[in-house]
């Protein structure tokens, strides 16, 4: 591990032996990942053939801190489809560096993942939002980036991807069609939305003019989590 300031602290070489550590420990070939924000966890206890690591039994993996984040990562089966889930995530506010934050994302890929999907709590900016709804997200601001704190900066490995991603299309329409539709067919689209989250490191909770300026800009929630899972994740050009 090199420790440069502001780029990844983390080498292919350690993204792989954590990949292979876990390839070596379960026969399961995700195809499908789960992060799960805070209290969302139990998306993985739908899953059958489940097995179970704590974050502190894999090498190289950052350790949950906050609460409501239990820290582990469940392979299993949902219908026909081999998934991965992180019960607990990373923020920046916990002391990680965004390359740590991300981590996980990169040995998904190497695992073969073609789709990501991220829940994370938030605050409703958009003032037609009510407390419990759920925004499905279609384009992000990141404010950390804007002042440099990305988890693309520092040198570009080749392998991850190219050097200048296109963020364009970074939530895939289809997927963001079919979770409408789910919504419907469940009778739950009374509280689903659509619309542009904006992440911020934290930990506090924003002021009154802030979330006043985030308006302004066209945001519909800010949270401290996601839009730098999506850049890595964009980054390995592959389905959504
Ligand atoms: O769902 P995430 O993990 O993004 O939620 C963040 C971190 C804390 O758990 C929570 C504080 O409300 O927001
Ligand atoms: N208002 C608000 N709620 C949150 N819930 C999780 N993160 C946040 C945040 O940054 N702001």
């Amino acid at each position: 591990m090199h420790t440069k300031e502001n780029s990844c602290c983390c080498s292919f070489e350690d993204y792989k032996m954590t990949t292979e550590w876990l390839l070596n420990q379960t026969n399961h070939r995700p195809k499908v990942a789960v992060i799960c924000g805070s209290a969302l966890g139990l998306l993985a206890d739908g899953a059958t053939n489940k097995q179970t690591f704590r974050y502190q039994d894999i090498p190289n993996f950052p350790v949950s801190t906050v609460p409501g984040h239990e820290g582990c990562l469940v392979f299993g089966t949902i219908e026909d489809t081999s998934c991965v889930f992180m019960k607990g995530h990373f923020h920046l506010c916990e002391g990680y560096s965004l390359c740590q934050v991300t981590f996980p994302v990169r040995i998904f890929k190497l695992m073969g993942v073609e789709c990501l999907l991220v829940t994370n709590a938030s605050g409703g900016i958009c003032p037609d939002f009510k407390v419990g709804d759920i925004m499905i997200i279609k384009d992000h601001i990141n404010l950390p980036g804007f002042a440099g704190q990305h988890p693309l900066c520092g040198p570009n490995d080749e392998r991850f991807g190219i050097r200048f991603p296109c963020m364009s299309d970074a939530y895939s329409k289809d997927l963001r069609t079919l979770v409408l539709d789910v919504g419907s067919e469940l009778n739950c689209s009374r509280f689903i939305r659509t619309g542009v989250y904006c992440m911020v490191s934290g930990p506090n909770f924003e002021t009154i003019a802030e979330a006043r300026m985030l308006l302004t800009l066209g945001c519909d929630s800010v949270g401290k989590t996601r839009g730098d899972r999506r850049m890595c994740f964009c980054l390995s050009d592959v389905t959504r």
